[in-house]
């Protein structure tokens, strides 16, 4: 049985458009000289594409054997053809993930890979964005900031060479309170019983034995004898005995390893304390500095470390604002403070996205509580349309083993099952052994859980809050939440957006539908940024303000290179005309 639909509603979209009244959003019948002659055929979700991982890119790749590797999808020397207004930028990996699985089995959930010195070469980051990597994070704790700019330098030539569109995020190191260099040892050991000296003064190297440098001027005035003090969290423990002046004296209680620049917080009657330290600036003076070389670099994303209120993303958002051409950097609050708990919904508001820092989350608050913590603000960000990304500890035990353990690949799949836009590695990419096997490890548990959920229609009966500011928005947030529930109902193979901003790309993947979602965008800019966001394929292309011809352009190219097929059943929705069409791929 075939039949014609065609659904439109209403008319183009214009910022001063005043509606007269809701009469105006109705599906208008098929018109006579429909233009698009709509083919409606109801097929399985399973018919035409398969579910399954072959040799792809979404295949588990990880073996503990120690020889496991991840197989690149395409050849390393692979170009892409030249971007033109005539052609569409994707990258090689997406187009043979696509043509090879089909587009049920591609992943929705995106991944965050730190760089460090275990993935900062080329040929690494190559092989982190043939494994998946979406967007590649650098951490203004470490390195110097033209260890940096090689790294940005070598992600953007990736890019141009390659066809990717691997988004670079800037972390600030933000005012913690953490140890110093260790005078360029890669660690040092603290045992049972030891007293150990933290103190504010600056050491010569080399460094006295048990001595350790403090970057927090107040550090001795702020702790008591009494004091609990926790290294990263709890991975070594002192008592602090005395202070001496600026020396603070420590017992060690649970031995371990100190790495250069650990994070330190200290604990009275079982609460962190909250002293002077409570005041520092969210930014500090440096991270002012590392905010203008992001801008400067046109870092795709600024995050922001120990967030406490919605008022200095607001400042740094206006500073960014006056200060880079297009504006485009995103700013994405870091929620790792108890602070950013009490103010989640305003600070998540004033955003672009969030991260669940559950590194030093669980140093602040306990760590029992870390996960309703994290359910709620990935709850939240989804309801306000922000990309939330979950990061820390994902995947610890990869820093040293080739395999991870049970216990870490089901705290992966329960954020996939949250449906949180994105995962991010820390050390296991920065400075561990496996940073490739890591990856692939979030990437075949995100694509095995994503496709339980879909069969399983584990689809929470999440009643998705309106959020639209405006009328003319709202007329988008209905047209996204429409096209999706119809594209689920429907079985479509891909929902396709074209949208200038991004943010109608954005509020389709917050109803995080079963079927992909290609997005087609004109900037390069808009592409990187809408890498983040959970189900979307982010496109370059070229278009106008003819969705005919935009859909007719589209289905040629993408034919042309094999990524979609005649009679696959489209959903297409765009930002220029505020419509909702349905049709078989001609
Ligand atoms: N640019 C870098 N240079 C050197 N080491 C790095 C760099 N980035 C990250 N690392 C290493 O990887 C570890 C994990 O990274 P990350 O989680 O981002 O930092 P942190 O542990 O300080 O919060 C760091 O502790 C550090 O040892
Ligand atoms: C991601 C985090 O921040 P950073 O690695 O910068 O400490 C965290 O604390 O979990
Ligand atoms: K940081
Ligand atoms: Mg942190």
């Amino acid at each position: 049985m075939s039949q014609s639909l065609h659904f439109v509603v209403s008319s183009s979209r214009s910022p001063n458009l005043t509606l007269p009244n809701r009469s105006y959003l109705k599906l208008s019948p098929p018109p006579s000289n429909l233009r698009f002659p709509v083919t409606f055929v109801r097929r399985p979700i399973s018919a035409s594409s398969s579910d399954v991982d072959s040799n792809s890119p979404s295949k588990v790749l990880v073996s503990d054997n120690g020889k496991g590797g991840v197989l690149p999808a395409t050849s390393p020397e692979y170009v892409p053809p030249p971007s033109d207004s005539s052609s569409i930028d994707v990258d090689a990996v997406t187009e043979a993930d696509l043509k090879e699985n089909g587009f049920r089995s591609t992943r929705r959930t995106k991944l965050v890979c730190t760089i460090g010195p275990a993935t900062c070469g080329f040929e690494q980051l190559e092989a982190l964005a043939v494994g998946g990597m979406n967007v590649a994070r650098i951490n203004m704790c470490h390195g110097s900031r033209e260890w940096h700019r090689r790294v940005i330098e070598r992600v953007r030539r990736l890019n141009e060479e390659k066809g990717f569109a691997v988004a670079i995020m800037m972390d600030t190191e933000g005012s913690e309170i953490h140890m110093g260099e260790l005078g360029g040892a890669p660690s040092a050991k603290a045992e049972d019983g030891e007293i150990w000296t933290f103190s504010v003064r600056a050491f010569d190297s080399p460094r006295p034995e048990r001595t350790i440098n403090v970057n927090y001027d107040g550090f001795a005035e702020d702790v008591k004898v009494g004091d609990e003090l926790l290294v990263d969290g709890g991975m070594v423990r002192f008592d602090v005995i005395e202070k001496i002046g600026p020396d603070v004296k420590c017992r060690c209680t649970d031995p371990g390893l100190l790495l250069p620049r650990a994070n330190l917080t200290f604990w009275r009657d079982g609460s962190l304390v909250r002293e002077r330290n409570a005041m520092l600036p969210t930014i500090s003076s440096k991270d002012w500095l590392d905010i203008d070389f992001g801008i400067a670099e046109g870092v795709d994303f600024i995050a922001i470390s120990f967030v406490k209120s919605a008022e200095v993303i607001k400042h740094l958002k206006s500073y960014i604002a006056a200060r880079s051409r297009d504006s485009d950097i995103a700013v994405i609050a870091k929620i790792e403070s108890i602070d950013s708990l009490k103010n989640l919904e305003e600070i998540i508001q004033a955003s672009d996205g969030a991260m669940v820092a559950r590194g030093d989350l669980g140093a602040q608050i306990p760590l029992e509580q870390v996960p309703s913590a994290q359910q709620r603000i990935v709850q939240l960000c989804r309801h306000l349309n922000k990309p939330v990304i979950v990061a820390s500890q994902l995947l610890e035990s990869m820093i040293e083993y080739p395999t991870p353990t049970r216990a870490e690949v089901a705290d992966v799949s329960e954020a996939v099952r949250q449906r949180a836009d994105a995962l991010m590695l820390s050390g296991e990419s920065a400075m561990g052994l496996f940073p490739e096997k890591a990856l692939a490890v979030l990437r075949s548990v995100s694509v095995r859980i994503e496709k339980w959920w879909r069969e399983e229609k584990r689809h929470e009966a999440m009643e998705l809050p309106d959020i639209a500011s405006s009328f003319s928005d709202s007329i988008s947030e209905q047209i996204c939440n429409s096209a999706a529930k119809m594209a689920n109902n429907l079985a479509v193979d891909a929902l396709f957006v074209y949208t200038k901003t991004g943010h109608m790309a954005s509020l389709l993947s917050r109803c995080r539908p079963d079927c992909p979602i290609f997005a087609f965008t004109s900037t390069t800019s808009v592409r990187r940024r809408l890498n983040l966001q959970w189900g979307l394929i982010p496109f370059r292309l070229s278009f106008s303000d003819d969705m005919e011809s935009n859909l007719n352009r589209t289905f040629s190219l993408l034919k042309a290179r094999g990524m979609i097929k005649s009679g696959d059943l489209v959903i297409a929705v765009s930002d220029m005309l505020q419509s909702i069409q349905v049709m078989n791929v001609p």
